[in-house]
């Protein structure tokens, strides 16, 4: 297995002119659920964009699967959720995966696989738009899990889930882990760093930390992620004057 799944060197990307990213360098290791946190607006989903090759940048390399970000050949390898869960209301949950698994050319038996890894076998007759959001969002993570990616990138996938339903999302994605999958979370909820393996802290485009939750508690004499994400903050503050 390769060391790294996702290799970023000096990547600049500029949004509605302003330097979102100014000189981002960081990499994912494989085999691992990788929290990426940080507030509102301190550049996750851009990252994720970048990593995915939809974001267009001003410079820097942007490496995944050991090939540049964006390759046709990563199509298949890569599983994405965005945000917004880009599914279609108007069909049922299994005809909804079956359709994705049909463009990647997934077997017929992953459809009901991916269902099930997302809990939602009881509702796959159902027309996705009549579930909740939470449920919505699975029939998404279902859709990304269908081609059997080896890295899943997920932009906030637990917003807005009740705390049952983003504990049992936490557990699929550390069993996808467990099954050799790699994964990059993001999240603006610090609590969620805990069920992680390693955090990459961002904060206006900057890497803030690139560390596994107990190194980074025992580094800031903190105990829990967001006092650690204050204390980091407060260091290179006092760094910059
Ligand atoms: N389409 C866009 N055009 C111009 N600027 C944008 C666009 N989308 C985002 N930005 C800016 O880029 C910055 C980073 O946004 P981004 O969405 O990457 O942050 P985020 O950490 O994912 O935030 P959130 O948690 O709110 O989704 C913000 O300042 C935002 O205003």
């Amino acid at each position: 297995m390769m060391k790294n799944v996702i290799e970023i060197a000096n990547l600049r990307v500029v949004r509605g002119g302003r330097e979102v990213l100014p000189d981002l360098t960081v990499s994912v290791p494989a085999g691992q659920v990788v929290g990426l946190l940080g507030p509102s607006g301190s550049g996750k989903s851009t990252l994720i964009r970048a990593v995915v090759g939809v974001q267009v940048v001003e410079s820097g390399e942007v490496t995944v699967l050991g090939e540049p970000a964006g390759s046709p050949s990563l199509r298949r390898r890569i599983g994405y959720v965005t945000q917004s869960p880009s599914v279609y209301d108007d069909l049922s949950v299994r005809a909804n995966v079956r359709y994705f698994a049909n463009i990647l050319g997934a077997p017929a038996s992953a459809t009901d696989e991916a269902i099930e890894a997302v809990d939602l076998t009881s509702h796959a007759d159902s027309l996705v738009g009549r579930l909740s959001g939470g449920q919505r969002s699975r029939v998404s993570l279902a859709a990304a899990l269908v081609g059997d990616p080896e890295l899943l990138v997920l932009d906030e996938p637990t917003v807005g889930l009740d705390p049952v339903l983003r504990r049992d999302l936490w557990e699929l994605f550390n069993r996808l882990a467990a099954q050799g999958r790699s994964l990059l979370v993001s999240s603006h909820v610090m609590d969620e760093a805990s069920r992680c393996d390693r955090l990459l802290l961002l904060r206006e485009g900057q890497i803030l930390a690139d560390d596994t939750l107990p190194a980074l508690l025992v580094r800031t004499e903190t105990d829990d992620a967001e006092h650690a994400f204050l204390s980091l903050i407060d260091r290179a503050e006092e760094a910059a004057r």
